[in-house]
């Protein structure tokens, strides 16, 4: 098992209210497991997709990697772990506005210390992949939704984590780019990363596995 939730609770305070959103919450993610998350807006999926990456903490339960206790290790040390074997793709891509296109997608392998020539190879192959090549050197700012979209999953898989984890990755996307986006998600799958998405979309939870639905704050099942 690679990651495993284990009465997983979150709420937040809105106000003078507090807002429960996940409780006693429990899912294992299996090694080359691909699982796709459904549910209603606002039930929860961005929240449980944080908790996942070790973004956010949950208000009681267990996140365990490789049956490590993620919540018992130092601040410093789930930094590393985050570095090392998260990939992970916001919402709203959260690239860097003053770099360019090559220095987002580098920056997970700067935090690792890759030298500049494995940098520029990775670099180079992965924006060969998504299709990016003629963008490298433009400014953030510069870019559409569509191409922000290759930067962030570009950015995400560049370090090739043990697990990837995507919001809406697809969101912005024609059909076409969606299609070969899901087939680089099921290529880099089939070779062992697992992945785990929100998704609204059928025909992209139907690349995966397991499809879930959070629901009254848990998640089951859902079989077709
Ligand atoms: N930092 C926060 N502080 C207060 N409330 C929050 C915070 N983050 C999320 N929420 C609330 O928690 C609920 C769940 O939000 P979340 O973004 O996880 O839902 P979601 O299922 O991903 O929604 P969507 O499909 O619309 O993106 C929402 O009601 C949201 O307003």
């Amino acid at each position: 098992m690679i990651l495993e939730l284990r009465g997983i609770k979150k709420s937040f305070r809105n106000g003078m209210k507090y807002q429960s959103i996940l409780e006693d919450l429990d899912i294992k993610i299996y090694e080359g497991d691909s699982i796709a998350i459904k549910g209603k807006s606002g039930c929860g999926k961005s929240t449980l997709l944080h908790i996942l990456a070790g973004l956010i903490t949950s208000d009681a339960g267990e996140i365990l990697f490789k049956g490590m206790n993620l919540s018992q290790l130092s601040e410093e040390d789930q930094a590393n772990y985050r570095r090392k074997n998260v990939g992970y793709i916001t919402q709203n891509f959260h690239l860097l506005d003053d770099r360019n296109v090559y220095d987002n997608i580098a920056l997970p392998l700067q935090y690792l210390e890759f030298n500049k020539i494995q940098i520029k190879e990775k670099v180079e192959k992965v924006s060969h992949d998504l299709e990016i090549e003629h963008i490298i050197k433009r400014d953030i700012t510069t870019l559409s939704g569509g191409e922000r979209q290759r930067v962030a999953i570009a950015r995400a898989i560049i370090k090739e984590p043990a697990i990837l984890l995507a919001d809406e990755p697809t969101g912005s996307l024609d059909d076409k780019t969606e299609e070969s986006i899901m087939e680089i998600f099921k290529n880099l799958n089939e070779k062992g990363m697992t992945l785990a998405i929100v998704t609204h979309d059928n025909s992209v939870s139907s690349y995966c596995k397991q499809v879930y639905e959070l629901k009254n704050k848990k998640l089951y099942s859902v079989i077709y």
